[in-house]
């Protein structure tokens, strides 16, 4: 259904090539899995997209493939019908030939908060863990990453990633896999690893941690994003049934409180480079997203306050790296 042969190519001649030990059986699994849920439908949508011819592929202050003027309004009717097939859009926003998938949340303001802390990606190998559609990956590509690699099980944004790498005319060097953190083997070949609104959905936070650290190469860097609530270094919140809404979240720590998971997990020069609540512009409906958002998951009387009386999403950015390990040559000597 999804062909990932040409990212087996591209990595079987990267530093990633270890990987090949497990991928490609894991993915035919993952495939054969999803023969009776809605991927197929999804498949269906995604060969009907008209072929485009572009070299419009513009990844630095926004994600846009293709002009408008290359191609009709018919086509760009009907890609946007197409595209509607995948809603809801939550991550992006994306410009597709002049079409404008205005998603629910604007990932790239995250992206322009953390953009000045990190580390150069340039020539970097990076992982985005539970990238979502994949806004991320092509706005990592655009910073200058060799390779962009995400995962995400989630079949819908496997898709809504191939849908806007169709139009991107065999753009390299970025591939989402349909795979949980939990799946990966201990990789230990990243230079940067993101984590971003990943770590609250974990029911065990400190592993997720470890599993983080274990895809990154010696020295490399963790950027992590998660909600955290105001307090000190014990301060942290198990909400009961539901936090705005969301079942699956399970710890919110205070910042200080992750910096010492991040201490106790072996990482060093750990550091929080942002913090700020959700604005109600940064997630929203839209005509892409057409369900319930962040208005609708906060006390309509108070907005520091989420529905159940918690507190309002408050997010971190914290950034820390593996230590550097004098007994491990450098995998770059391995590989090219
Ligand atoms: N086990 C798992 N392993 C990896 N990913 C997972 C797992 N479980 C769920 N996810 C994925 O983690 C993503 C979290 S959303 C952050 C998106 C982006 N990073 C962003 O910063 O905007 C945050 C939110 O919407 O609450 C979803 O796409 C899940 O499918």
């Amino acid at each position: 259904m999804i062909d990932f042969s040409e990212f087996y190519q591209q990595i079987a001649k990267s530093r990633l090539q270890h990987w090949l030990h497990c991928l490609p059986a894991q993915l035919h699994e993952w495939q054969k899995g999803q023969l009776h849920g809605d991927l197929p439908r999804w498949g269906r949508a995604l060969r009907k997209l008209p072929p485009t011819n572009t070299n419009y592929v513009k990844l630095t202050d926004s994600v846009s493939i293709g002009r408008p003027d290359e191609i009709s309004s018919g086509e760009q009717k009907k890609i946007t019908n197409l595209l509607d097939q995948f809603h809801p859009w939550r991550k992006g926003p994306f410009n597709v030939h002049g079409i404008d998938i205005d998603t629910e949340w604007r990932s790239d303001w995250k992206w322009d908060r953390l953009a000045p802390h990190i580390s150069p990606l340039k020539h970097r190998y990076v992982l985005d863990v539970g990238c979502g559609s994949g806004y991320h990956l092509w706005r990592m590509r655009g910073a200058g990453a060799k390779m962009a690699v995400g995962i995400d099980p989630s079949p819908l944004f496997l898709c809504q990633f191939e849908a806007i790498k169709h139009f991107s005319n065999g753009y390299q060097g970025i591939q989402l896999l349909p795979l949980g953190i939990e799946d990966l083997p201990e990789l230990n070949a990243f230079d940067t690893v993101f984590s971003m609104g990943v770590l609250y959905h974990r029911r065990s936070p400190i592993d997720h941690l470890m599993q983080l650290k274990a895809q990154l190469c010696d020295g490399g860097e963790l950027v992590l994003e998660t909600l955290v609530i105001e307090g000190d270094e014990n301060q942290v919140l198990v909400p009961g049934d539901r936090y705005a809404k969301m079942r699956n979240v399970w710890f919110i720590p205070s910042s200080a409180a992750l910096v010492n998971w991040l201490k106790k997990c072996g990482f060093e020069n750990i550091r929080v480079v942002d913090e700020g609540k959700t604005d109600l512009g940064e997630q929203r409906r839209t005509q892409w997203m057409r369900n319930e958002s962040l208005a609708d998951f906060l006390d309509s009387k108070d907005s520091n306050k989420t529905i159940e009386g918690y507190p309002a999403p408050i997010r971190t950015i914290i950034i820390a790296n593996k230590p550097v390990d004098p007994q491990n040559t450098s995998l770059e000597a391995h590989y090219e």
